[in-house]
């Protein structure tokens, strides 16, 4: 049993211009100590996709299906106790706005304090002891002394930490992080990721990292899920995704990696614009906007199927790599016809990679 089970789960949001379905029938697992990413454009839904998993959703917007399974129980059946339970003591969330996590009139110390006691019985002095600790731990030069400060005595990278400090005051078992370094500096983000990256190696901890950084992704993540309009098109190991992507919606993406270390933030474009989640396109969501869309694409709803095989989706297999394109339910005429050229780029910090250049043909 996977440590999250995310099965078929469909979120809703009720606008003036209609019904929203901002996540479609999304199903995936993770593993402990797993780190998975979850990309796509803006818009895909990957936010509305985390918020859901702590049922975060509120109105005009509602999970209207599916089923949300952590450690065996079912999220969407829980009550608000247990709920607030999990929270504190099992799954922990990051944001972008790490300002706007932070209370201003207490200091850094006595917050992640604060999330120690929440978590356990501990006495006064303990949970100080562990907040200095924890503010040690993700980095913070001189933690005794810089527990007495208030959070805008921190810069915004510090404050990111400060963030990450109190969501590891529960010792989670998933943490779910959302564009956690956007908006930060160049070098601030990199501290950050590493810091991130070191927690994933040396703690049993899961991460859902969302982002539209796709450099981020492919120094972090074991495994990848590509949204897109709502829905899942693509799911495999990391290696895989960048070397041989099968949806030509991930070949699009690719296309434009931003570097770590240049203008990270920036999205990755496909060309075309953004489908509408009100009225998606019919068939292939994606069919629109492909260079190698045929009649059928506008007909068929592709399913997420294994790419090599044919076979059904097998939630169970973390290595399976997963698309949904009519290529691999044997529909298109023509077939994918595009060349992978992968550039590995690194930050030149963490990573001694060398740069290097690899041509593939064309994927089989
Ligand atoms: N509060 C809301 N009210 C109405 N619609 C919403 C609301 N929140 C999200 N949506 C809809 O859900 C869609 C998905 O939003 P979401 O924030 O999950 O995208 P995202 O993939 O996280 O994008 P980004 O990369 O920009 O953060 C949006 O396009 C929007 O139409
Ligand atoms: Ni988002």
């Amino acid at each position: 049993m996977a440590l999250l089970e995310v099965e078929d789960l469909t979120v809703q949001f009720y606008t003036d211009d209609g019904v929203v379905r901002a996540v479609d029938g999304i199903s995936y697992e993770i593993r402990a100590g797993e780190t998975v990413g979850l990309v796509g454009e803006s818009g895909a839904g990957k936010s509305v996709a985390s918020l859901a998993l702590l049922r975060l959703i509120r109105s005009p917007g509602e999970i209207v299906g599916g089923q949300i399974r952590f450690d065996g129980r079912n999220l969407l059946e829980c009550t608000d106790r247990e709920l607030r339970d999990l929270r504190g003591n099992d799954i922990a969330m990051v944001f972008q706005d790490a300002d706007a996590a932070l209370n201003p009139v207490y200091t850094v110390g006595e917050q992640i304090a604060e999330a120690v006691r929440a978590h356990g019985d501990v006495t006064d002095a303990e949970a100080r002891d562990r907040a200095i600790a924890l503010l040690e731990r993700v980095g913070i030069p001189e933690p005794a002394t810089r527990y007495a400060d208030y959070p805008h005595e921190f810069s915004g990278g510090m404050q990111q930490r400060v963030v990450i400090a109190m969501a590891l005051a529960c010792d989670p078992a998933l943490l779910v992080c959302d564009e956690p370094t956007t908006g930060l500096d160049v070098t601030v983000q990199a501290g950050i990721l590493e810091l991130l990256a070191e927690l994933a190696r040396e703690s049993d901890t899961a991460i859902q990292l969302v982002t539209h950084d796709l450099g981020i992704v492919a120094e972090l993540c074991d495994r990848v899920l590509v949204q897109y309009a709502g829905e899942i098109v693509e799911r495999a190991p990391v290696e895989e995704l960048y070397y041989d992507p099968k949806h030509p919606y991930t070949v699009g993406l690719l296309a434009s990696i931003p570097r770590l270390g240049a203008d990270s933030d920036r999205l990755a474009t496909v060309p075309g614009p953004t489908p509408s989640l009100v009225d998606p396109p019919t068939g292939c969501r994606f069919h629109p906007r492909c260079p190698y869309a045929e009649p059928a694409c506008a007909r068929r709803h592709p399913p997420l199927v294994e790419t090599d095989s044919e076979t059904p989706a097998a939630d169970d297999d973390p290595g399976a790599h997963l698309a949904a394109c009519l290529e691999y339910t044997g529909d298109l005429e023509d077939g994918l016809d595009y060349e992978v050229l992968v550039r590995n780029e690194t930050d030149g910090e963490s990573h001694e990679r060398e740069r290097e250049r690899t041509e593939r043909g064309e994927p089989e």
